[in-house]
């Protein structure tokens, strides 16, 4: 995007060492070691229950969890939360959204991590709100309450709250949950197009194998809490793998933009 958009300043190098995590005594997440590079983009895959949104959750510091997330080398542990937020921004599958809260100002909360504290949102925070709500066809909406948006519009909002932090790295889960096919490919062709101008480095939960194939470099497998497979998404997405961690029946055609998934259904009776 254009100079005073909503431009990264830069992606980092997102690193997860040895990281378990769970829910009282029960554990979620198995040592978990994962690499992002600099405006890469890693897809976590897995079936329901795998850890996926738990991953993100504690890479972001939201969960207690063992082990150690670096950004650029420097452990997340020892950051301020000002710090944290302007390196990472999130995007939850199920996010809480304020009521009675008008679309814009939602948007330009994702600039609180930017202006000094209870500080009137300066011209440059207008511009990239206003920027970015452009690029999601949010612009319509501005002066609508939240609550009033449908569920596609409601995603989109928080994907441009996330946007507006301008952050290093940006954790999607599941972005296109709430999105038609069009919205879809709207909001992770936006994505990629940030990851590619400004090297922003991304990483998502993505149910849809094709989508997930086709927009991230990198996928990997989570199965049962622990990392299975991980690589370029024609290493990841095979038939076998499909069929092992997903109990699916699935055909998976190389097409020239990556691997797309078809599913296979049992024999007509
Ligand atoms: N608040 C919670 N308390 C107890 N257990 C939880 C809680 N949240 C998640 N879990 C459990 O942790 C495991 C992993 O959940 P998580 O939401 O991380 O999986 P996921 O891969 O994101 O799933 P999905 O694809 O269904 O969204 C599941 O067994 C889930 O039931």
């Amino acid at each position: 995007m254009s100079a005073g958009g909503p431009t990264s300043p830069g992606g980092a190098r997102v690193e997860v060492v040895g990281l378990s995590a769970g829910y009282g005594r029960t554990p979620v997440l198995d040592s978990v070691r994962l690499t992002v590079e600099p405006g890469g983009w890693l897809a976590v895959i897995g079936p329901n229950g795998s850890g996926k949104s738990t991953l993100l959750r504690s890479v972001l510091g939201f969960h207690p969890h063992e082990g150690q997330v670096r950004v650029d080398g420097v452990p997340t542990s020892g950051m301020r939360r000002r710090e944290r937020a302007r390196s990472m921004a999130y995007a939850p599958q199920a996010p809480v959204l304020p009521d009675g809260v008008l679309t814009r100002d939602y948007v330009t909360l994702g600039r609180t991590p930017h202006r000094a504290l209870l500080a009137a949102p300066r011209a440059v925070d207008r511009e990239v709100v206003a920027d970015v709500m452009d690029r999601l066809e949010l612009g319509a909406l501005a002066e609508r309450r939240l609550s009033t948006l449908s569920g596609g519009e409601q995603q989109r909002a928080v994907l441009a709250r996330a946007l507006a932090q301008q952050p290093r790295v940006l954790f999607l889960d599941e972005p296109t949950a709430a999105l038609d096919l069009g919205h879809a490919q709207q909001v992770l062709d936006l994505v990629d197009l940030l990851r590619r101008q400004d090297g922003l480095t991304v990483v998502s939960t993505l149910h849809d194998l094709t989508l997930a194939g086709q927009y991230a470099d990198r996928l990997a497998l989570l199965s049962d809490g622990r990392v299975v497979a991980e690589g370029t998404p024609a290493d990841v997405l095979t038939a076998q793998a499909l069929s092992t961690h997903y109990g699916a029946r699935a055909q998976v055609v190389h097409g020239p933009s990556g691997p797309a998934v078809l599913p296979v259904r049992s024999a007509v009776p």
